[in-house]
Formats: C-alpha cells, sequence, structure tokens
C-alpha cells in the first residue's frame, strides 16, 4: 500500500517570510505521526496545507494518493481534522449529539446511516451516556472528544489532530490518548500537531521536529533520545530547536 502523506519540498510563504520551508514527508498507513515544533515554526500552517485549507507555495504533497491542489476534494473526502481551538459558540445551545448530527450532514454522511454513525463515534469516545446533555454543560474534556468524534464521522483514512489535549487535565489527556491509540490499532493514520513532549513520546511512532518552517531532525522517539544520550523528548527538543543553547549562554 502506498504512502498516506507524500510531501516533497512542500512550502509556504507569506509575503517574505517562508512559514514553510521544503517539508518532506513520508507518512505510512497506520502510522501516529508527529509533527512538533515551536510556536510559530509552521505545524498548523503544515496542517492546513495538507488538509488543502491552504495552497502551497512550492513543492508538492499527496495525501490518501491525491494531489491536495489538483484532487483537492479527493483529498477532503478521505480525512477528518479536528482543529486547534474549541467548537464554536452557537454549538453551546445544542446536545453533543445534535452537534455530531450536524457534523455528519456537512461531511455527507448518507442520511438513512446518519444516526447510527453518529451514535457509534459517540460510543466510540465514551459520550454515549452525555451525548443528549448540552455542550456547554461538557467539561474541557468532553467537548476535545466530542471534536474527534466528529473528525470521525465519515471514516477517515487520515485523521489530522491540532493540539489534540492542549488545556486539558491528566486523566483526560490519558483518556485523549487511548482514543487515539485505539483508532490506530484499527488501521487509521493519524498526523499528529503537539507542543506537549511526553504526548508526542507516548504516542508517535515516529515525528519530525520543525523549526522556522525547515526540519531539523525526525526520526523514532527512541532513536531521538538515543541519538544525543538524552532521557526525554523535551531534551531532544531543546537541544535540536536551540533553545537550550540560548538559555546555557544566557
Ligand atoms: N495567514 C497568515 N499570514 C501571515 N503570516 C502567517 C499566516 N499564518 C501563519 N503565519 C505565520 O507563519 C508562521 C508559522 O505559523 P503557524 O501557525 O503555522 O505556526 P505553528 O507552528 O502552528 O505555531 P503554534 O504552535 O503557535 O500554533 C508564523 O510566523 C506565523 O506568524
Amino acid at each position: 500500500m502506498g504512502l498516506i502523506i507524500d510531501s516533497e519540498r512542500l512550502s509556504r510563504a507569506f509575503g517574505d517570510h517562508r512559514a514553510v520551508d521544503g517539508l518532506a514527508l513520508a507518512i505510512a498507513p497506520g502510522e501516529i505521526f508527529g509533527l512538533l515544533g515551536p510556536n510559530g515554526a509552521g505545524k498548523t500552517t503544515t496542517i492546513r496545507m495538507l488538509s488543502t485549507l491552504l495552497p502551497p507555495s512550492g513543492g508538492t504533497a499527496r495525501v490518501c494518493g491525491f494531489d491536495v491542489v489538483r484532487s483537492a476534494g479527493e483529498v477532503r473526502r478521505r480525512i477528518g481534522y479536528v482543529m486547534q481551538q474549541v467548537s464554536p459558540m452557537g454549538y453551546y445551545l445544542l446536545t453533543g449529539r445534535e452537534k455530531a448530527e450536524i457534523e455528519a450532514a456537512l461531511y455527507h454522511v448518507p442520511r438513512r446511516r446518519l444516526k447510527a454513525r453518529v451514535g457509534e463515534v459517540l460510543e466510540l469516545v465514551g459520550l454515549s451516556e452525555s451525548a443528549d446533555r448540552l455542550v456547554q454543560e461538557y467539561s474541557g474534556g468532553m467537548q476535545k472528544r466530542l471534536d474527534l468524534a466528529c473528525g470521525l464521522l465519515h471514516q477517515p483514512e487520515l485523521l489530522i489532530l491540532d493540539e489534540p489535549t492542549l488545556g486539558l487535565d491528566v486523566q483526560s489527556r490519558h483518556h485523549m490518548w487511548d482514543h487515539i491509540r485505539s483508532l490506530c490499532d484499527e488501521g487509521m493514520t493519524v498526523l499528529l500537531a503537539t507542543n506537549y513532549m511526553d504526548e508526542a513520546d507516548r504516542l508517535c511512532d515516529r515525528l519530525t521536529i520543525i523549526d522556522h518552517g525547515r526540519q531539523v531532525v525526525g526520526g523514532t522517539p527512541a532513536e531521538l533520545k538515543a541519538a544525543l544520550g538524552v532521557a526525554t523528548l523535551d531534551e531532544v527538543f531543546l537541544r535540536h530547536t536551540g533553545h537550550a543553547l540560548r538559555e546555557e549562554s544566557g
């Protein structure tokens, strides 16, 4: 089977600023692949290009076998994108189930399958019992799980997660990790952008660290730690993004 994400020299400039500069990604089916980098490194810009929301200004990317520019519709049908920010305010007046039903219609889940599919994804993320409560009564962790469920409605081949545990407490983060891991056990591919190194260490099969839009290093968490002889991905990250040097010299 081919690669799920395959990019060459993928780039995006905003004016003179190169937000993403020559990214080469090769992500295989069933992998959890981490995109790591300091604030402003280019993670969200990369994700927006891969999910067809932003055209690249250079290079190419194929997602699920389709070019993100020439075959954007084919790509969109095959991916789920769970964005960083919490759900828009309007949704708070709906129940979790109602929100998922609206999203299912937007994702073109067939009408006759819609209610059953909504039930399935809510079950998958452990929200069946809270499905008929208002979203505004959900905790932050429940809202993130509802967002995850909505990203799964159309059974995507690739799930793109931007900071899926931002702002969650330890217990909710562990729950979310379990859900993500179980999706991959069933063959889904996940692209995960995160600022949490412990999250990347636990979840990612492989990862790449980007800084100023460029890849600085890539590999499995174990390889990256072993190469530097350090115990944590935090140390790997700080060394490769140069922040440790600045701290030492300052
Ligand atoms: N629409 C835009 N117009 C101009 N500059 C932009 C635009 N979007 C992003 N940028 C710039 O591109 C760079 C990369 O931003 P991006 O949001 O991709 O970073 P990030 O790695 O996702 O950061 P964070 O961890 O803070 O979410 C930043 O310098 C940002 O200011």
